[in-house]
């Protein structure tokens, strides 16, 4: 791949950025219209490889979609039919979210992916399958799922290596004959906020929930009523260019950014403030402003993993020691983002180092220009773009891989920085 140069900010980056819908919030809003109990309108809907993955792997179930723009009409089938063949990419939300629906199918349904993929934990959601019934071939993609004879309703998971295990189980419960019962067995659980988002989305649709401890779900049996829904901007792609005006000293404007959110992402605003930026709330958005100096902080990202790299990237460029934990599971991510974050931060001239659950980073002014690798992780792009702001002479080797979440990142990227 010919690496691209990633562009130096000559002066203080100033401006507004719109940023596209969430994926996680456009991915289960899918799921959820495809297991409704009518059409549903989304709006406002993220348009990038992993919604598009998405949207072709409930079809091949099918479910009618079309999409004009932004703008999704979802019609759910009557019966869903197996598919030889899935395609999952590199999508976490499709290769949890979708195989709990194949297991609703009238036949067999196959699942692939891109070569990476097969390396992402998938091992306690196919048994989670296979306690409710289901005869599943694989432990890790790709892998072929043929549905129950009679459906359990009753299920314990160790979910410590990624949320989405619970997420994709809680998606269907309420269409199991009998509901569902989901026990998380396992030490820790990351993510917890989007496991809030789908018990949340699924209480919007009429689904009743109950949680009656913080490792128990319990889903009634019932309809997921079909709803019309607005999908919020994606807070954590947000981040990335929020992070711009406050490794530079400059001032950047996020439209639509929600009063309220269930979006880890929306966690960045803390952490940047504590490394020394200035967040001011506007009427529906929000500003991030800096004057150029960060501090080192120590952060537990448990709750938003998904902000490792970009508070990885202001680590490097702060003044002290960063040190990120409770994101041990995240060597299961698009790469082994621990290791790709090390590896990387040591390439630029960075000391950084590996611990049990995160990353112990030591900020420098004195970085050295170098071609970054994405490993193909959109948010590895998204480092390498706030390091060149500061370091002249960074670029990627793959910059094409933030289609995942944010086809238009590098335009976007380029209009801001100048
Ligand atoms: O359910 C979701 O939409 C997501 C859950 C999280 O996964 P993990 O719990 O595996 O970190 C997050 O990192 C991912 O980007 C999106
Ligand atoms: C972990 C991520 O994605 P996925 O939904 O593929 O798990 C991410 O986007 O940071």
């Amino acid at each position: 791949m010919t690496p691209t140069p990633l562009p130096y900010a000559k002066a203080p980056v100033v401006g507004e950025v719109n940023v596209p819908g969430s994926k996680s919030e456009t991915n289960r809003a899918l799921v959820l219209a495809a297991l409704a109990d009518g059409p549903s309108v989304l709006e406002g809907t993220l348009e990038s490889r992993d919604t598009t993955l998405m949207m072709d792997a409930l079809h091949a179930l099918g479910v009618s979609i079309e999409r004009n723009g932004a703008s999704v009409r979802v019609n759910p089938p009557v019966r869903y039919t197996g598919a030889h063949s899935i395609d999952c990419g590199l999508a976490g939300t499709v290769m949890r979210f979708v195989p709990p629906i194949a297991m609703l199918a009238d036949g067999a349904t196959g699942f692939v992916g891109d070569p990476h993929a097969s390396e992402r934990p998938m091992g306690p959601l196919l048994d989670g399958l296979r306690q409710l019934g289901a005869v599943v071939t694989g432990d890790r993609l790709p892998f072929r799922i043929s549905p129950p004879a009679d459906y359990r309703a009753s299920v314990s998971i160790d979910a410590s290596g990624s949320s989405q295990f619970i997420s994709g189980l809680l998606l269907i419960g309420a269409r199991l004959p009998e509901g569902l019962t989901l026990r998380h067995t396992g030490k820790r659980l990351p993510s917890r906020p989007h496991i809030e988002m789908t018990t949340s989305m699924l209480r919007e649709r009429g689904v009743q929930v109950a949680e009656p401890d913080d490792r128990t779900w319990r889903v009634s049996h019932g309809p997921i009523g079909a709803a019309d829904t607005r999908i919020e901007p994606d807070l954590t792609n947000a981040s990335v260019f929020l992070a711009a005006a406050a490794i530079t000293g400059g001032s950047v404007t996020v439209p639509g950014w929600p009063a309220r959110s269930l979006q880890p992402g929306a966690m960045f605003l803390d952490v940047v403030e504590r490394m020394g930026a200035t967040v001011t709330h506007g009427r529906g958005s929000v500003k991030v402003s800096g004057d150029g100096s960060l501090r080192g902080v120590d952060v537990d990202l448990t709750k938003a993993s998904e902000l490792t790299p970009v508070v990885a990237a202001l680590g490097a460029l702060a003044e002290g020691t960063t040190t990120i934990s409770g994101v041990a599971h995240i060597r299961g991510h698009e790469t082994d983002r621990l290791a790709a974050l090390r590896t990387e931060l040591h390439r630029v001239g960075c000391a950084a180092e590996e611990t049990d659950d995160g990353l112990r980073i030591t900020g420098s002014a004195d970085l050295r220009p170098a071609i970054l690798h994405a490993y193909a992780d959109h948010r590895m792009a998204h480092f390498a773009a706030l390091l060149a702001l500061r370091v002249r002479g960074v670029g990627i080797d793959d910059i094409a891989c933030t289609s995942k979440t944010m086809p238009r990142f590098p335009q976007d990227w380029a209009g801001l920085i100048g």
